[in-house]
């Protein structure tokens, strides 16, 4: 039991302990980990000696920490829960909690290659049926391998950042035209955090998942449905989602979400043997979205037709290497239900269906001005929660020329 006041009970008490880097007192960006509403600086705590990880915790971003890999993660973790819980550090830990409210949470590391997923069996198909009527709603490669396309890193930023809608071009039954976007769209997605870097030419397995991802975020694909729509074929995803990615400031690692495995959905036909994973594993994440404070879904995690570890072995199939700070993305998560989808493209049905929101207003796209909340928590050891914070970003207008 931690002696941190209002962390027992918490979804962030010493069972969680996500990662992040945060401001406060005009101080530079330091190294933190989330427990109850407060933050434990671990800049401090290494520099006064409670905790040894090389100096990897003075350093303004997780990235030489996630470098580390898995031995000294867990050495490092299981240092921090004693620090916590132990009467007897109580005195030289206390002056080391920040309140949360205190602190500004910045980009908890720098991004190296992103890469974005298609894995929801049912956002997949709702796409296909959108964007393609008439065609087959899955294309036929779609159960052989995780579709995925690679995306801008550079434009991943801190949840709270404001997401500036995009200029770009769309069609029109006159032709193309220049313009900011009229269907700005979200997508709740799961990130997966690569510490452990890979060889040119090495392949990381399905077994190899835990030695090289150190912990998930929460990932807000930003999409502007008129860009992308017009732009996609033949090469895929390009401006219409390159503007903005969004994650949510703490990154929560693996060991933390111990208990959330699940057995993911049986893969028919079977897959190639690169891919097969044993056990087949998902993860118990549940995720909302808040539209203006409106719930306006809950995408379950758990039916995601191809798991991380799976979508790993492909990304480095072919021997491309792996980075620290590789950031790569589960695809928007979509259940069976409207209830449960993750995007407003799904939610409106192409624009064709409004959404009321609490304040009466109603919506197909994105408006200026609109702000959205995407959350998640997953069960943690002995019926505890596990929170995985928020990625939030609100819409500012174009910028036309
Ligand atoms: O099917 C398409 O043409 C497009 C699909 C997407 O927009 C999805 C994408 O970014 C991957 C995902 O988030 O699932
Ligand atoms: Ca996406
Ligand atoms: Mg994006």
């Amino acid at each position: 039991m931690t002696w941190v006041a209002e962390a027992a009970g918490s979804a962030y008490g010493v069972h969680n302990l996500p990662y992040g880097v945060f401001r406060s007192a005009g101080r530079s960006p330091r190294i933190g980990v989330r427990v109850g509403d407060f933050v434990l600086d671990l800049d401090g705590a290494e520099a006064a000696g409670l905790v040894l990880a090389g100096d990897a915790l003075r350093q303004p971003t997780l990235n030489a920490f996630l470098a580390l890999g898995r031995a000294q993660w867990t050495t490092v973790r299981t240092r921090i829960v004693e620090l916590l819980t132990a009467e007897e550090h109580r005195a030289a830990v206390q002056p080391l909690l920040v309140p949360l409210d205190q602190v500004e949470l910045v980009l908890p590391f720098e991004v190296g290659d992103y890469v974005d997923f298609y894995s929801s069996e049912h956002h997949a198909s709702n796409v296909g049926q959108i964007f393609r009527p008439g065609g087959q709603s899955l294309l036929p490669n779609w159960r052989h391998l995780p579709v995925g396309y690679h995306g801008r890193a550079g434009t991943v930023v801190a949840s709270g950042t404001p997401v500036v809608r995009p200029m770009g071009q769309r069609n029109t039954p006159d032709g193309p035209v220049y313009g900011p976007s009229t269907r700005l769209d979200i997508e709740a997605e799961v990130g997966f955090v690569v510490g452990v870097p890979s060889p040119l030419g090495g392949r990381v397995g399905v077994d190899d998942f835990a030695a090289h991802v150190f912990g998930v975020v929460l990932l807000n694909d930003w999409s502007a449905r008129d860009i992308q729509a017009w732009e996609y074929q033949p090469l895929g995803p390009f401006l219409g989602k390159s503007f903005c990615t969004s994650i949510s400031p703490w990154v929560v690692p693996l060991e933390a979400l111990a208990d959330a495995w699940v057995p993911a959905p049986a893969q028919e036909p079977a897959v190639l043997d690169y891919l097969r994973d044993v056990p087949h594993l998902g993860l118990d994440l549940r995720l909302t979205v808040d539209w203006n404070g409106t719930r306006v879904s809950e995408p379950p995690f758990a039916g995601m037709y191809w798991t991380p570890a799976q979508q790993l072995a492909h990304l480095t199939v072919n021997g491309a290497a792996l980075r620290t700070g590789d950031l790569y993305a589960s695809g928007t998560v979509s259940g069976p239900r409207r209830d449960q989808v993750g995007s407003f493209l799904e939610l409106t049905w192409g624009g064709a269906e409004k959404v009321l929101l609490a304040d009466g207003s109603t919506r197909t796209f994105l408006a200026d001005g609109d702000t959205v909340t995407i959350g998640a928590t997953a069960p943690g050891p002995d019926g505890t929660t596990v929170g995985l914070g928020e990625v939030v970003g609100t819409i500012a207008p174009a910028r036309p020329d």
